[in-house]
């Protein structure tokens, strides 16, 4: 999904859908059907290493459920429906910009986040705009995605935690799994911010497989 940078727009790729979702409709269905191609859409950062696995909404799915896990005096101090809720609406973007890895030297951050919003604000608005809020409004959709974001409250900070854990996780099960050395993520593990989220990224760590050959894994 790669382009030119500077005229990047949702468009960009809605017109090259074979089925591009109806716009201005009071029905969520097209919003629904646009929620597909997070199902098909493979986690670029596996994929780099021949694995091509991981769909971006398994990563949401796992995540919501691991936000419900919160331990109990960090818990008692989150919004865990509202966490669960940003779990699962933080890479919905993706849907249209595709999974774009910090290593990616194509797409600047600064593009990425801007390519994301302008894709939160067509699905907020042309997808969205006309569907009568219920338990989830597209204004919701949009402040909960800028909450994440933003990365200021303490919601958002535990969601990223998450979302790192959930890729370490991942990496374990992939080394299990496959004759692939992911140290390259290990790192992931020291951005974690909670001290709790952090005992659970040491915890996970350790279950590396050691590398035939090599010393213990980190
Ligand atoms: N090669 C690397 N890829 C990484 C790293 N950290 C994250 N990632 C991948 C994981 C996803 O495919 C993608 C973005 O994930 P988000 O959940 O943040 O959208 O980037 C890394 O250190 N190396
Ligand atoms: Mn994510």
């Amino acid at each position: 999904m790669g382009s030119d940078n500077s005229s990047w727009t949702p468009h960009t790729v809605l017109s090259t859908l074979p089925h591009p979702p109806e716009e201005n409709t009071s029905s969520p269905i097209p919003f629904f059907h646009l929620l597909e191609r997070l199902k098909t859409t493979k986690r670029e950062g596996w994929r780099r290493f021949g694995i091509n696995g991981e769909s971006i909404s398994d990563h949401m799915y796992r995540m919501s459920i691991m936000t419900m896990f919160a331990p109990p005096e960090l818990a008692s101090r989150l919004n865990i429906p509202h966490c669960t809720k940003m779990a699962l609406v933080h890479d919905m973007a993706e849907s249209l910009v595709g999974d774009i890895t910090p290593v990616d030297v194509h797409i600047t951050k600064a593009e990425k986040a801007s390519r994301e919003a302008a894709v939160m604000e067509y699905i907020t608005t042309s997808l969205l705009g006309q569907v009568p809020g219920g338990a989830l409004s597209a204004q919701e959709i949009k402040r909960v995605f800028e909450e994440y974001e933003e990365n200021v409250t303490l919601e958002a900070q535990f969601v990223h935690d998450i979302d790192k854990m959930e890729l370490l996780l991942q990496m374990v099960e992939y080394e299990r799994s496959n004759d692939v050395d992911l140290t390259e993520f290990t790192h992931v593990a020291g951005r974690v911010q909670l001290p709790e989220i952090k005992l659970w990224a040491e915890q996970v760590v350790k279950e590396r497989p050691q590398r035939k050959g090599k010393g213990i894994s980190s």
